[in-house]
């Protein structure tokens, strides 16, 4: 690509004897332009008048080779700067609005005059040249604008209340003039320059100061000034050679009533101010039009009587907070088989199921409702321990977009230590199809005895595990910074991270969020009995029954049931339950399959010592690599084979049949302690304990596979 000309365009700049201004003609001037150096040359304060600061940027231009005439007119005679232009050059192409005067008061010490002269220079002058040159340019059809606006009038600054206003009245000009020119090829944008310049001199510190050159601003006006850029109406902040565009930001908003006959009362107005005021889908509308039409979308469903007491919440996502989310439960590349939780690219990538539980924590979160739950009291943050969580999936979720939730509360009980507030929140997709139904049940400490009652109906019940010894056990390590990671997920709540908040919820230390540690359950869970497919799970519940603290070690326990996984999770270092009462259903189990689907898979749905040991060997794929070796598994009838499989441990596969070659080791089990296996009358542990499955062949990989057993046998 080559270099950006302005051969044959008239550039006028305004206030261009020194600063940015100067700067600017200058780049132009070396690129081809023939420039209109305007400088009244008045000081900062818009005193005083010379011609030296126009002729001086005039000659340095004409020194480099360019072409250049002064104009010594005030902008407010705006007319007659752009007839310079027309009466030295012919035409006038670009217009960079760029002189300006400070008269800097604390707002109760502004004189009319102050203001008058700030907003006279800046905002009438903008205006005037602007008024002059935009006929020609619409003539042409073409022209380039650029108004100077001041991070003073974005953000208000002490002391400039004058310059701040008329700052923020650039950046209403500029967009309407945006908007008008457009259909003529005439792009107006507003720059909002940091720079060294006669204006911030004395008020800017020495080290940025020096820093803040107007040769590192004046090419991103030049560039917004060429014909080949197409940005339009936007505000460009640039300074220390950055750049950047600024936007408006509109939040997510609440309606106020529900119906389209009520008013508004004030009380209605506070009890929606966090809906009203929370930024976190807050977007950024391009026109008037989609700011009225997002009314006109209000107004129709207050009309249609679409809107209940239930809030939407919209759950804006990406593949990375999938990514995030997965990261903060522990999915790790030690485990080859989660790369599709944490890589994009991925072929399978997908979130971990409990990911879908963040559009409704968000939508808790978001509204008011939580806080006035309990008659006479006022729930606090502090106060709310993460109680139960179910989750249950409808449709197939998508993994990226915007999903919108309704929340409400469905039951307040009693409990006496504390209240349990039962919320069921349900996520839509953008067609309005019911995808997810979440259920949430808060326990608030210290909130109970408020007279209600003490057992409801409506908390999605948890259930027993089965009385036997887990089928298998799982361990996995949180780290220290867990809660820090996790957090990034939308949960900020500072007890989990700020130690004088854990002290204030009464713990000693901050706690991990009940959600991380289901999170870390549920992904081994999806690892050891859904082949690793998140798309499995149909539906879970939990209780959290004792805080986990950052850097403990978590050992699920599984029992499985048909197509129903129940768990528990406890804290190995304190042989602690921490989650109780906790199931997941599956749409199907997929432990059976063989690992590398390379091999077509044997029925085996019933098979309980078949899933025993390929339970093991999905567990933990890498262990069984290492120990490597290909055995075969038979089952004896009365005394002779019946069937057999091959379990290849060096390659992770299993399959129906014998193995090619001689089988290293061989396990035997009869047919009758096979059936006991099969109906959870005989623990796979046990069988093995008791010397009912044999092992023969090579001692040595039967030594190896040993301990697996065993180890799973003493849980
Ligand atoms: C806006 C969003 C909403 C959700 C936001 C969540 C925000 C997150 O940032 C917060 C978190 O993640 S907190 C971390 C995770 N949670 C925990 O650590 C809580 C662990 N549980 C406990 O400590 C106790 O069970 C405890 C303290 C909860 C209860 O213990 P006790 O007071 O000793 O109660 P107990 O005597 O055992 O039982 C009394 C009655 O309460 C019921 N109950 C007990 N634990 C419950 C629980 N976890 N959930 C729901 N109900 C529970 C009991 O069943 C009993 O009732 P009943 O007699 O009728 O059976």
């Amino acid at each position: 690509m080559g270099d950006l000309r302005f051969d044959g365009r008239v550039v006028v700049v305004t206030g261009a004897g020194a600063g940015l201004g100067r700067a600017y003609a200058l780049l132009f001037g070396s690129r081809g332009a023939k420039v209109v150096v305007n400088d009244l040359g008045g000081g900062r304060h818009g005193d005083g008048k010379s011609s030296s600061a126009a002729d001086a940027v005039v000659e340095e231009i004409k020194r480099n080779g360019g072409t250049a005439v002064a104009d010594y007119n005030s902008v407010v005679d705006g007319e007659k700067v752009i007839k310079t232009a027309l009466d030295n050059f012919g035409r006038v192409d670009v217009l960079i609005n760029n002189a300006g005067i400070l008269r800097d008061k604390s707002f109760a010490r502004i004189s009319d005059q102050d203001w008058d002269l700030v907003h006279a220079v800046h905002l009438k002058g903008s205006f005037k040249t602007t008024q002059a040159a935009f006929p020609i340019f619409k003539k042409q059809g073409y022209g380039r604008i650029i108004m100077t606006s001041s991070n003073s009038g974005l953000y208000g600054n002490f002391g400039q209340a004058n310059y701040s206003a008329a700052k923020m009245g650039l950046v209403g000009l500029a967009s309407t003039i945006a908007i008008e020119g457009a259909k003529n090829n005439i792009h107006c944008n507003v720059i909002v320059p940091t720079a060294a310049s006669r204006l911030t001199e004395d008020i800017l510190p020495p080290d940025l100061y020096a820093e803040l050159k107007p040769e590192l601003i004046a090419p991103v006006v030049a560039y917004l000034c060429h014909e080949s850029c197409t940005e339009n109406g936007s505000i460009i902040e640039s300074a220390a050679g950055w750049a950047g565009k600024c936007q408006i930001i509109r939040s997510n908003g609440s309606l106020l009533r529900t119906k389209i006959t009520d008013g508004v009362s004030v009380e209605n107005v506070r009890d929606k101010w966090q809906k009203v005021t929370s930024m976190s889908n807050a977007e950024h509308l391009d026109s008037i039009q989609e700011a009225t039409g997002a009314l006109m979308t209000s107004l129709d469903s207050l009309r249609s009587g679409e809107v209940k007491d239930e809030e939407v919440d919209v759950y804006n996502f990406t593949q990375k907070d999938i990514i995030l989310y997965a990261l903060g439960v522990g999915a790790s590349l030690k485990n080859p088989n989660e790369l599709k939780f944490i890589y994009e690219n991925d072929e399978d990538f997908s979130a971990l199921p409990t990911f879908y539980i963040m559009p409704a924590m968000q939508a808790m979160f978001t509204s008011s409702k939580l806080e006035s739950a309990i008659p006479g009291k006022t729930v606090s943050l502090a106060q709310i321990l993460h109680g139960e969580q179910y989750i249950e999936f409808l449709g197939e979720v998508p993994k990226e977009g915007k999903l919108f939730s309704k929340n409400s509360i469905v039951e307040v009980l009693d409990k006496g230590s504390g209240a349990a507030i039962v919320q069921n929140i349900e996520t839509f997709d953008e067609q309005g199809n019911l995808l997810i139904r979440n259920q949430t049940v808060a326990f608030v400490v210290g909130a109970g005895n408020f007279g209600g009652s003490r057992t409801g109906t409506k908390a999605i019940p948890c259930q027993s595990k089965p009385p036997r010894v887990p089928d298998l056990s799982l361990t996995d390590k949180t780290t220290i910074d867990q809660a820090a990671l996790y957090r990034l997920s939308g949960d900020t709540n500072p007890l989990h991270i700020d130690p004088n908040m854990a002290v204030v919820a009464g713990f000693k230390q901050p706690i991990l969020h009940g959600l991380c540690t289901l999170g870390f359950s549920i992904r081994l869970l999806v690892r050891a009995y859904a082949g690793g497919d998140p798309s499995f799970v149909k539906a879970c519940k939990a209780r959290f029954m004792k805080p986990v603290i950052p850097g403990q070690t978590l050992r699920v326990d599984f029992w499985r049931e048909g197509s129903r996984i129940h768990f528990e999770t406890s804290v190995v270092e304190t042989n602690t339950v921490v989650i109780g009462g906790a199931y997941v259903d599956l749409n199907s189990v997929k432990v059976m399959e063989p690992i590398n689907n390379s091999v077509s898979a044997p029925a085996l749905e019933s098979d309980a010592v078949f899933q025993f040991i390929i339970d093991q060997v999905k567990a933990d794929p890498n262990k069984a690599k290492s120990i490597g070796g290909v055995f075969l598994y038979k089952i004896t009838k009365n005394g002779k084979e019946a069937k057999q499989w091959t379990m290849d441990l060096k390659n992770a596969k299993v399959y129906e049949g014998a193995p090619e070659g001689k089988p290293s080791t061989t396990l035997t089990i009869a047919d009758e302690d096979f059936m006991l296996l099969a109906q959870g009358k005989l623990q796979p542990q046990a069988a093995f304990m008791k010397g009912k499955l044999k092992i023969t062949g090579n001692i040595m990989l039967a030594q190896k596979l040993a301990p697996i057993l065993k180890a799973n046998a003493k849980l």
